[in-house]
């Protein structure tokens, strides 16, 4: 290999995923993304490219999912605006040392946290939100200043060729590449070195992401899916909770990571609900979902049979219109929902949406708990006790009471899974912490060698009562800095230590 990187006649022979990432690698290995200069001018770019080509965004979305320009506005383009003008005000906080409390003999050392960038990461995104869970991701990682080699999912076929199209126009193009392509592509990127994966997807696909991570030990994000569970307490307003429990669900026709998979709620309710379900449909799609332009379509025909074959086994409350050639299913409510249905054994991810009916918060408690821990727990009740028992008594990646999907909108919260749902978590300074590798930095001095010397043998009684009383001291320096003998302290300890080792 020619110094400063490989020869133009090996270029030649390596695919062209291997030279995406070995001209990223070279590209951050010039050191530009050091600065935060250089990560701020990035960010602004891309802030233009979401203003400037938004219409083109619209454009391909509205093809590959129906989405409308205002559902991609709001689902899709805000929240990532939202989160650069945010990464823009915050970089130099988040960027900078993180000073830690120290214990007594640390006293004059210099302790501090300091985030470093990882290197080249590779973020795979997913097709349903696909500017949300491919540009976001890339948002953190440009803000930690790391080189990403951008896959977006080929199942959006229109959305993927804008992004080929928009970011090089934008972006460094030699430090954030975009690579396309399908399996074969995806499965010869896993096979080069990268210092994360940021993967978004199903649950399979996350176990052969991490299995070729391990190659490397590349550490990885995983944003899967899964069944997220949505309880609806009796003493709801039930028109309220419906409402957005359809908002939640049938939004991007129920393609969506964190839509309530499926209710639970006592039999008593069950019919009340699928009226005010039925309403809520009426007043945002009306009458006739399939000529609304706020209402989508599956993302292609193996989706539309997938999510056909679910019903089968349940009974219809209402919906289940379909048209295979326009990948159309109408909203869909079934009711008395049998946990061994076809619809309760794999996440839904379409426009479904499952009542299973339980005769106590315990029964709710026990189905949730019994499956694998979900991307969002969804709790409907007035009562705050029965939430936080609620939180308290399950596990999932996150929890949102008397509302869908928004919690994805509040940047101060980590976004993530648990368990089968994934792993490590998102936005905002998540997605800085995330993406950064947190160096621990002690600095001490030449000086004071007469503290060292209690730890130096010949290790005396006296020398490990004075290493054991200051190693296990629960005492730290910023508390006793609140105190204002700090000083004097710090001068008696120095100065007993320095004399009693001399
Ligand atoms: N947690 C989140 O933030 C989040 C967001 C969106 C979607 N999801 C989940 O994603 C799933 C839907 O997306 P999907 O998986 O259908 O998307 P997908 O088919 O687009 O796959 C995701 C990515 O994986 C790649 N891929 C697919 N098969 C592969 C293989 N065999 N080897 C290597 N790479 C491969 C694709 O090229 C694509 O880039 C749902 O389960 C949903 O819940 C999660
Ligand atoms: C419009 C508001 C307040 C919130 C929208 C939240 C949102 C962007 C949901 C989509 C979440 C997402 C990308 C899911 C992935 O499948």
């Amino acid at each position: 290999m020619a110094a400063g990187g490989p020869s133009r006649a090996l270029l030649t022979r390596m695919s062209r995923q291997q030279v995406a990432v070995e001209r990223a690698r070279r590209a951050f290995l010039t050191g530009r993304t050091r600065p935060l200069d250089y990560r701020i001018r990035q960010l602004k770019s891309l802030q233009r490219c979401l203003e400037e080509r938004q219409a083109d965004i619209v454009t391909a979305l509205k093809k590959d999912l129906h989405k409308s320009e205002q559902g991609t506005a709001l689902f899709e383009i805000y929240g990532v605006q939202g989160e650069i003008l945010l990464v823009i005000n915050k970089l130099s906080d988040w960027a900078a040392p993180r000073p830690v409390e120290k214990n007594l003999l640390g006293i004059s050392d210099q302790v501090y946290i300091q985030p470093e960038p990882l290197g080249v990461v590779l973020i795979i995104g997913a097709w349903n939100y696909p500017w949300a869970v491919t540009i976001q991701p890339l948002v953190g990682a440009i803000a930690a200043g790391n080189a990403a080699v951008v896959k977006p999912s080929e199942v959006g076929v229109h959305t993927a060729k804008v992004m080929e199209d928009l970011l090089p126009l934008y972006l460094d193009k030699e430090m954030y590449p975009v690579v396309t392509g399908g399996v074969p592509e995806t499965q010869e990127l896993l096979k080069q070195r990268f210092d994360h994966i940021f993967y978004t997807g199903n649950s399979t696909v996350g176990k052969v992401v991490m299995e070729a991570a391990s190659c490397h030990l590349t550490p990885v994000t995983l944003e899967l899916g899964g069944k997220s569970p949505c309880y609806i307490d009796s003493s709801c307003d039930l028109t309220i909770t419906c409402r957005r429990i359809a908002w939640g669900k049938f939004s991007n026709c129920g393609q969506t990571c964190i839509a309530p998979d499926y209710i639970l709620c006592d039999p008593a309710i069950q019919d009340r609900v699928v009226e005010e379900l039925r309403k809520a449909v009426k007043e945002f799609y009306t009458d006739d979902p399939r000529s609304c332009v706020d209402y989508g379509r599956i993302i292609n025909q193996r989706h539309f049979k997938r999510i056909m074959a679910m019903m089968e086994d349940s009974t219809l409350a209402f919906g289940g219109e379909n048209d295979e050639s326009q990948c159309y299913i109408a909203p869909t409510v079934l009711k008395d929902v049998k946990p061994g249905a076809k619809v309760m054994q794999e996440e839904i991810f379409g426009p479904l949406l499952p009542i299973i009916p339980v005769s106590s918060v315990d029964e709710a408690l026990r189905f949730i708990n019994e499956r694998e821990k979900p991307l969002v727990l969804y709790i409907f009740s007035p009562d705050p006790k029965l939430i936080k028992r609620m939180v308290a008594e399950t596990s999932s990646g996150g929890v949102l009471a008397n509302d869908c999907l928004v919690h994805f909108s509040v940047s101060t919260l980590p976004f993530g899974g648990v368990g089968n749902s994934g792993m490590g978590a998102y936005h905002g300074k998540y997605s800085f912490d995330q993406l950064s590798h947190m160096r621990g930095c002690l600095i001490k001095s030449l000086s004071m060698e007469g503290v060292n010397k209690m730890r130096y043998p010949p290790h005396t009684a006296k020398k490990m009562d004075w290493v054991r009383y200051f190693l296990l001291s629960q005492m730290t320096v910023s508390l006793l800095g609140k105190l204002v003998l700090l000083p004097l302290l710090f001068l008696i300890v120095a100065v007993g230590l320095q004399r009693f080792f001399q």
